[in-house]
């Protein structure tokens, strides 16, 4: 089996993406304690115990070290997975790591301003999410079937979701209500869970799932924290479910449905060495 087809038959995949160092990093001097190796897949991490250097080595099943760029990490790892939700499977991709460690970054990137450009060219800078509702949409409109696009983004905080999509209400307390207010997590009966109450929108091109990511990440609680001031101490999840209609050589019609969830974690570390407060 070659290395592309088992990559196809796993399941899982874990992927270590390690980010450049800060202007902060640079100015104050830090030592570099990991150093990649994107082509062998593998990062080594210097410690110093007691005085002793003691490295060690961990293999990934990729590897992109501070140099690559948004679109490489997108080309090499994440068009696969997008081209699967497309043939109709349900594909999970989410960022885990400690605070300001670039999973926002590798998620969003410059997503807010992400309306592509003249040529429909998003920015260099722009994440794994924009870079998939292009792919997305390119590919549909390519396809020239009928299909239909709908997202949800949630955030969960402190053991309670919230829908980042609820409508704007008139009254501003009653905004605020709604926008407190946590959505229950219930079984679907098939095995699954759903989340009740949840708003789902029907977006029919790019530019519609941008502005809907921009006012969904203007409401994210975000708690400032010694490590990184823009940090966010909640998970959110951002869904694409899609169908697509398709005809059998034989006429019969066929509704393909495949569901990407994008999900950007809070920062892994312990939230009392963060400084984190509520
Ligand atoms: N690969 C990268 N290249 C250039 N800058 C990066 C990269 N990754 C992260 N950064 C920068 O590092 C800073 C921290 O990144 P980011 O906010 O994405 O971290 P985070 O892991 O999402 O943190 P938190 O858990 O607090 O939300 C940001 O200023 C971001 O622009």
């Amino acid at each position: 089996m070659s290395r592309v087809d088992k990559e196809k038959s796993v399941n899982v995949q874990v992927l270590l993406r390690c980010r450049p160092f800060s202007d902060d990093e640079l100015r104050s001097n830090a030592p570099q304690v990991v150093t990649c190796n994107d082509y062998q897949r593998e990062v080594a991490v210097t410690q110093t115990i007691a005085g002793k250097q003691i490295d060690r080595v961990f293999t990934f099943d990729k590897v992109f070290g501070p140099t690559a760029r948004q679109r490489d990490l997108y080309d090499q790892a994440i068009i696969p997975i997008v081209n699967e939700v497309l043939e109709g499977f349900n594909c999970t991709i989410f960022a885990y790591g400690q605070t300001g460690t670039g999973k926002t970054y590798t998620m969003e990137g410059e997503c807010r301003r992400a309306k592509s450009g003249p040529e429909g060219q998003l920015p260099s800078d722009a994440g794994v999410i924009p870079r998939a509702v292009k792919q997305i949409f390119d590919t549909l409109e390519r396809q020239n079937t009928e299909y239909s696009v709908k997202v949800t983004f949630l955030e969960l905080y402190n053991e309670e979701i919230t829908d980042l999509l609820a409508p704007e209400e008139i009254s501003k307390v009653a905004l605020e209500e709604r926008q407190k207010k946590p959505l229950p997590l219930m079984e679907d009966g098939k095995g699954g869970v759903l989340v009740r109450g949840l708003e789902e929108e029907i977006v029919t091109n790019c530019s519609e799932i941008f502005s809907l990511l921009e006012r969904g990440s203007a409401k994210r609680r975000t708690a400032e924290t010694l490590l990184n001031k823009q940090s966010s101490r909640s998970h959110s999840l951002f869904s694409i479910t899609i169908h697509i209609k398709e005809a059998t050589p034989e006429g019969e019609e066929l509704i393909k449905c495949g569901k990407l969830n994008l999900v950007d974690l809070a920062g892994s570390e312990n939230i009392c060495r963060s400084g984190a407060r509520e």
